[in-house]
């Protein structure tokens, strides 16, 4: 056979395999995504997240107590999620070798906190104990929204904690002041936060600390267990349950019940967590329904289909209502008692 007609049948049998298959798709497999993903969650690309620099950097020599897998440190309380997230009690770590991993990484965290109307009260019991036992020693940002500013008294903070106050208009019911704390952080994490800082935590204003919150309660995407709830069966928690409400829950379905008076974690997952919850508040709005318990039932839909990478136990937000069981050893952080009748009119 000659050249030519070699080339005849080579382009007879290369029209036949397009005929039958189609043009053969050139794949590049080393520039498309391994998935589809959408702009918005990609943006979130921080500057901070992207440092490859490559560092041996070694935990300083230290002594402490070894650990003995035949000898958990606590044998009285669910140290464990089914899916492996850690949920943080006292007396399960050691504050000291995660402040040297802690330094090395040099991290900032920020707290999102709100004092609108009569809360304005609040700040100087949240500000004076968050800045004595609030990640005592690591940088934290503090992110005051208030409709006050004249109002926010005059504190002086240690040389790592900054307060940025931030003017926020009021609304006439509580309920919305709750709610669209979602939507102001979201829009706070788009326009400015993910440049500043890489965790980012939501804190209720009307609570104080009594002992250290440190470094254990820093990881993706972080959810406290309500001190009202810890044991109840999930069909008696105070989830949503209509299935009209975006936050619904079917029956049968939920983990813990979460408090939304503190929740974090890194900055790009607290952005999805903040626009997820708020799109449903929104879309109930637009139904003409109103979640039972406001953004909080938004945030314990969301964290039932995205699971927590960490549990932070109800020593982290413990209702001052509540007389305290043997397992809750610390009380680290406490509703003030407040008149609500009084404080939200
Ligand atoms: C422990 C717990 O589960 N707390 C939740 C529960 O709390 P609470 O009863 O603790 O709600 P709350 O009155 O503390 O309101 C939540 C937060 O909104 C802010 N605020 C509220 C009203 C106001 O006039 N001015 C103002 O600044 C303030 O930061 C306050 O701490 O229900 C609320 C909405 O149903 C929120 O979901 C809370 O996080
Ligand atoms: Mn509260």
């Amino acid at each position: 056979m000659d050249i030519r007609k070699e080339h005849i049948l080579v382009v007879i049998l290369m029209a036949g395999i397009i005929g039958f298959f189609g043009i053969p798709h050139i794949s590049q497999p080393s520039c498309q995504p391994v998935r589809q993903v959408d702009l918005d969650e990609t943006f979130l690309v921080l500057p901070r997240e992207t440092d490859l620099n490559v560092t041996f950097s070694v935990l300083p020599r230290m002594s402490y107590p070894q650990p003995f897998l035949d000898k958990p440190r606590r044998t009285d309380v669910l140290l464990m999620s089914p899916w492996l997230a850690p949920i943080v009690w006292e007396g399960t770590f050691n504050r000291d070798i995660l402040n040297a991993q802690y330094r090395q990484k040099n991290v900032i965290v920020g707290v999102a906190t709100f004092a609108v109307k009569k809360y304005v009260r609040f700040i100087e019991g949240f500000l004076g104990s968050a800045n004595k036992f609030f990640l005592s020693g690591h940088r934290v940002n503090f992110y005051l929204f208030t409709d006050h500013p004249e109002k926010v008294p005059s504190m002086k903070l240690a040389p790592e904690k900054r307060l940025f106050i931030i003017p926020v208009q009021n609304y006439s019911r509580w309920q919305d002041i709750s709610m669209n704390r979602m939507d102001i952080i979201s829009s706070h994490i788009r326009s400015r936060w993910r440049y500043e800082v890489d965790y980012l935590y939501s804190m209720d204003i009307d609570v104080q600390m009594f002992e250290h919150i440190g470094v254990e309660i820093i990881d993706t995407l972080v959810g406290t267990i309500s001190s009202w709830q810890y044991t109840k069966p999930r069909d008696s928690n105070s989830y949503e349950r209509r299935p009209e409400s975006r936050a619904a829950i079917p029956s049968g379905e939920g983990d813990f019940y979460y408090a939304a008076s503190f929740y974090g974690g890194s900055v790009s997952e607290v952005y999805r967590l903040t626009t997820a919850c708020f799109k449903g508040v929104t879309e109930d709005r637009a139904n003409g329904i109103e979640a039972k318990w406001h953004e909080e039932s938004h945030l314990n839909k969301y964290l039932l289909y995205h699971k927590p990478t960490r549990l932070l136990s109800p020593e982290y937000y413990w209702d001052e209502e509540l007389s305290r069981p043997r397992i809750v050893r610390v009380k680290r952080l406490s509703s003030v008692r407040k008149d609500l009748k009084e404080v939200r009119f």
